[in-house]
């Protein structure tokens, strides 16, 4: 039997919502992760050191017994966050990274950062006091397509931000494209990148050949296959810029089979299960546990997890749906076999 037993992993995006959902959501998250960064797009967002704090709390709250799963916060930034709230922020302890979600660009974004030259100010406090700023990397302009939107915000906004901060720790979130992977690449060592296991493993075929199927719709978008051909290279290249952030993200399922569905995949039930197919289907397993329980770690500043968790080549079957907050979502493999299983 192929097993394979390395340092627990950690996952650097993670939406756990909030309310009745957060026992379903920390239940999957806590079977085996260390830490998690949750962000904080609740409805209403949370934006300040106090509503982060609270929603830890929650979270700690449901946590299963005997778990020492532990949450990492966020702040949400808006044009009108005050420098002053990151420094209270950071000064906790609690709060390692502020988000900035472009107004209007995915879910629960609306509040939302309407030019990024409104938060130089917070840049400035967060550059200063080595908060990171982890980013959702599209524009939002109507007149971009979708597919676009990724590389248009890496060349229109990005490279003033880099430029005008380089102390600054800067996270783009769930890169789908080369176009990141190339910035990320050649830009200097405060410049890191999540990469999702369903970006690595799926393209768009998968979501609109032979019929739409809106449990692969997330943003930023499934792009090309060629884009996730170097999403796989990135991230199996043994590069300590790109680590695990799954952005599992739960949707009702009626909220996503409807005429207009959400935005988010969730694979909280099977994380880094997902991430040893897609490396092993490139002959990479032995760079998984960099890039799930290392790199990320590293360059947050924290120590790495010191005990381990064993993988094990054994097949299991997804259930149609999962539990969500007294209703119900339907998972990525939905009714399929994932290939690994922890043990
Ligand atoms: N990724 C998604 O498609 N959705 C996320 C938001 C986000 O991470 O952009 C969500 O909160 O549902
Ligand atoms: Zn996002
Ligand atoms: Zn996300």
């Amino acid at each position: 039997m192929t097993t394979l037993t390395i340092t627990r992993p950690d996952d650097w995006h993670l939406h756990l919502r909030d309310g009745e959902q957060l026992k379903d959501t920390v239940r999957d998250a806590s079977r085996y992760l260390g830490r998690a960064l949750i962000m904080p797009n609740l409805v209403p967002p949370a934006t300040t050191t106090e509503m982060a704090l609270a929603y830890r709390e929650r979270i700690l709250a449901v946590r299963p017994q005997g778990s020492r799963f532990e949450p990492l916060m966020s702040l949400y930034l808006t044009d009108n966050t005050d420098p002053q709230e990151v420094r209270k922020a950071k000064a906790t302890g609690k709060i390692v990274a502020c988000k900035l979600y472009p107004a209007g660009a995915t879910t629960n974004s609306d509040s939302g950062v309407t030019d990024v030259k409104n938060i130089y100010p917070v840049l400035a406090a967060m550059q200063e006091t080595g908060t990171l700023l982890l980013v959702h990397g599209e524009v939002t302009d109507s007149r971009i397509d979708i597919f676009d939107r990724e590389k248009a915000f890496i060349d229109t906004v990005l490279p003033d931000v880099v430029r005008d901060f380089p102390d600054l720790k800067i996270v783009l979130e769930h890169i789908t494209t080369e176009h990141a992977v190339n910035f990320v690449e050649q830009a200097g060592d405060n410049v890191a990148a999540t990469i999702t296991a369903h970006h690595l493993l799926f393209n768009r075929n998968h979501m609109l050949a032979g019929g739409i199927r809106p449990h692969y719709y997330c943003l930023p978008i499934l792009k090309r296959n060629t884009h996730q051909q170097a999403l796989v290279r990135a991230a199996t290249s043994g590069s300590k810029k790109f680590f695990m952030g799954t952005d599992s993200a739960p949707h009702f399922q009626h909220r996503k089979e409807a005429a207009c569905g959400c935005a988010g995949a969730y694979t909280s039930h099977a994380a880094v299960e997902l991430y040893a197919e897609a490396f092993e289907e490139a002959g990479a397993l032995d760079k998984l546990e960099a890039f799930t329980s290392h790199y990320g770690p590293d360059f947050y500043g924290l120590p790495r997890n010191e005990d381990r968790i064993t993988l094990v080549k054994e097949s299991w079957v997804v259930g149609e749906t999962l539990p969500l907050g007294g209703d119900q979502l339907v998972p990525i493999r939905a009714g399929e076999a994932i290939h690994w299983t922890v043990r």
